[in-house]
């Protein structure tokens, strides 16, 4: 068997979470491997966040178009799909061409090699017959692919998930969404305003059920005035292909259309990562991590496989972290052969321990902050968008936090009025009444996601109540009915 190669650390997944982590390091001088089998960058640029976010831009323009009429006089809305799949394939995926990303990867020093990666042992991965071996870690950032229920029939259909619903050239005439979560909202909803026939089929009681229930009746009121059929509490029992129409049959009933979208969630796929042979548990749905991403000594995670949250701030967030405590123990590592007058242990190159002294590591493991998901933000894109931050009203009472509750909907403020059409939404806030701040808030509307920005740093700085009250919000603004939810604190 071959030697394995040493090299200072191995990333196994370029996504978002592995391709920052992989760059910054290689940036900073270490040898870095980094190993990805399918594109540099993972879903989100490709299949994700910017694709569908392109999409929403596209569909809410139309939206807006359709309101000119009663404000501003009349307007024919002629959609076209044509442009959106155009810019998709151009500007945001390169018609899934990871070439740039790659090159720059490369730019900064880093190694790539394709194919897929496991672990063979403390610090080692095996790619296919190479073995890396490394000397600081390996960093895991492999992600998760769609979880699709094990539904009578389904597997032997030509269903999409969201890499076929992001790659569409010509849109169908109908459509099936089973599952009415982040993904299955946003894209029902654009797919609706370019006039798709779309129902969504839900197993819970409510779309978006991981929100307030205020939100998932905002977001379903949204959806239903665009056309969407909306069917809660329908757990789909059997799928079936004429070969042009599917029919999803559950809670009694019957639905068809010409394609099917299942985007019931995301699985990571631990069992495939070779954790046996470090004595670890790949069965697992996740895999745990501690405040600095440790899974155990020289085994970082970061990304949707530490079930923190799937979403692309939290990968960045976490590489950060691990960025940080890697370049700290190279820094000691190297601080320490100096001090015994052995060889650099930091890569092999020349330039590397003059890189890692300027890249701004703290040089001591007691610096690197430690993750903190108190005020975890999460947006979905539908529009009206629906941010939210920390604990919601029923999780915080769950943990028996002495709960205070503010609430005000955006109709009622300056803004939400003038804006008139197109104005749904609201402010919630959550209090713990003993410490006198937020722990949580969720804000619905035109701009929910950006509104949502001055309570994140309320729930993550902990803003005494006090002076949130006493701060001055602009006029007329819509987050100034940030103001008008903590009076109805109660
Ligand atoms: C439709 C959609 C819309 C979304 N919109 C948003 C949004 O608006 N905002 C937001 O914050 N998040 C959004 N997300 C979530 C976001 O895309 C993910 O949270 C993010 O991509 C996670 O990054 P990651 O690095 O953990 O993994 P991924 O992006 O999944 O990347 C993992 C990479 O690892 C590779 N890999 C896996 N196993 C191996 C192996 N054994 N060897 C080598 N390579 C391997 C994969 O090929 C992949 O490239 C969206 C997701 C979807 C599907
Ligand atoms: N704007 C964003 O930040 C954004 C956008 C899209 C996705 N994401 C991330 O991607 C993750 C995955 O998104 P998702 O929408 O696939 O998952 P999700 O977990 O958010 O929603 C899946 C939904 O499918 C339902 N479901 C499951 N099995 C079902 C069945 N058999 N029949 C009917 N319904 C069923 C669930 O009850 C759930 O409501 C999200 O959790 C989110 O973190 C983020």
């Amino acid at each position: 068997m071959a030697e394995p190669e040493l090299v200072d650390v191995v990333v196994v997944g370029l996504g978002v979470g592995g391709e920052e982590v992989a760059e910054r390091l290689a940036e900073a001088g270490l040898s870095v491997v980094g190993v990805e089998r399918d594109l540099v960058g993972g879903e989100c640029p490709y299949w994700g966040c910017i694709p569908s976010k392109m999409m929403i831009r596209a569909a809410n323009a139309l939206a807006e178009a359709r309101r000119v009429d009663g404000l501003a006089g009349t307007a024919q809305v002629q959609p076209d799909w044509a442009p959106v799949a155009k810019r998709i394939r151009e500007e945001a995926t390169d018609t899934w061409d990871d070439t740039v990303a790659a090159d720059r990867f490369i730019g900064k020093g880093g190694r790539l090699v394709r194919g897929s990666g496991r672990l063979d042992g403390p610090r080692r991965v095996r790619v296919g017959d190479q073995v890396f071996e490394a000397r600081h870690g390996v960093v895991l950032g492999t992600g998760t692919r769609p979880s699709v229920p094990p539904i009578d029939g389904l597997a032997d259909t030509p269903y999409w998930t969201n890499h076929q619903a992001i790659e569409v050239e010509e849109l169908p005439e109908s459509l099936l969404v089973l599952g009415g979560g982040a993904i299955g909202l946003e894209l029902a909803q654009v797919f609706a305003r370019f006039g798709v026939q779309v129902t969504v089929l839900e197993a819970l009681d409510r779309v978006l059920a991981v929100e307030e229930p205020e939100a998932s009746e905002v977001a379903a009121a949204a959806l239903r005035a665009d056309g969407v059929e909306i069917h809660t509490g329908v757990r789909a029992e059997r799928v079936d292909h004429d070969g042009s129409r599917f029919t999803v049959r559950g809670g009694g009933a019957e639905f068809t259309a010409e394609r099917l979208l299942v985007v019931t969630g995301r699985k990571a796929h631990l069992a495939e990562l070779g954790l046996d042979t470090i004595g670890l548990d790949g069965s697992q749905r996740y895999l745990p991590v501690d405040d600095r991403l440790h899974v155990t000594e020289h085994l970082w995670a970061v990304g949707d496989l530490t079930g923190e949250g799937a979403f692309t701030h939290i990968a960045m967030y976490q590489a950060g972290i691990v960025i940080a405590d890697i370049l700290a123990r190279a820094r000691q590592a190297k601080a320490g052969a100096d001090a015994s007058g052995t060889a650099s242990v930091v890569g092999g190159a020349m330039g590397a321990s003059s890189a890692l002294a300027a890249s701004g590591s703290s040089g001591s493991a007691g610096t690197v902050p430690r993750a903190d998901y108190r005020a975890l933000p999460r947006v979905t894109f539908t529009d009206p968008e629906v941010g939210a931050v920390g604990l919601t009203e029923q999780q915080a009472r769950e943990r028996g936090i002495n709960v205070q509750v503010g609430f005000t909907k955006l109709s009622g403020s300056t803004r939400g009025w003038i804006h008139r059409v197109g104005d749904e939404g609201f402010i919630k806030v959550v209090a713990d009444a003993d410490q006198g701040v937020l722990i949580g808030a969720t804000s619905v509307g035109p701009a929910g996601g950006e509104v949502l920005s001055a309570l994140v740093v309320a729930v993550h700085a902990a803003v005494p109540l006090s002076q949130l009250r006493h701060m001055i919000y602009a006029y007329p603004t819509f987050h100034r009915a940030i103001g008008d939810a903590l009076r109805d604190l109660s």
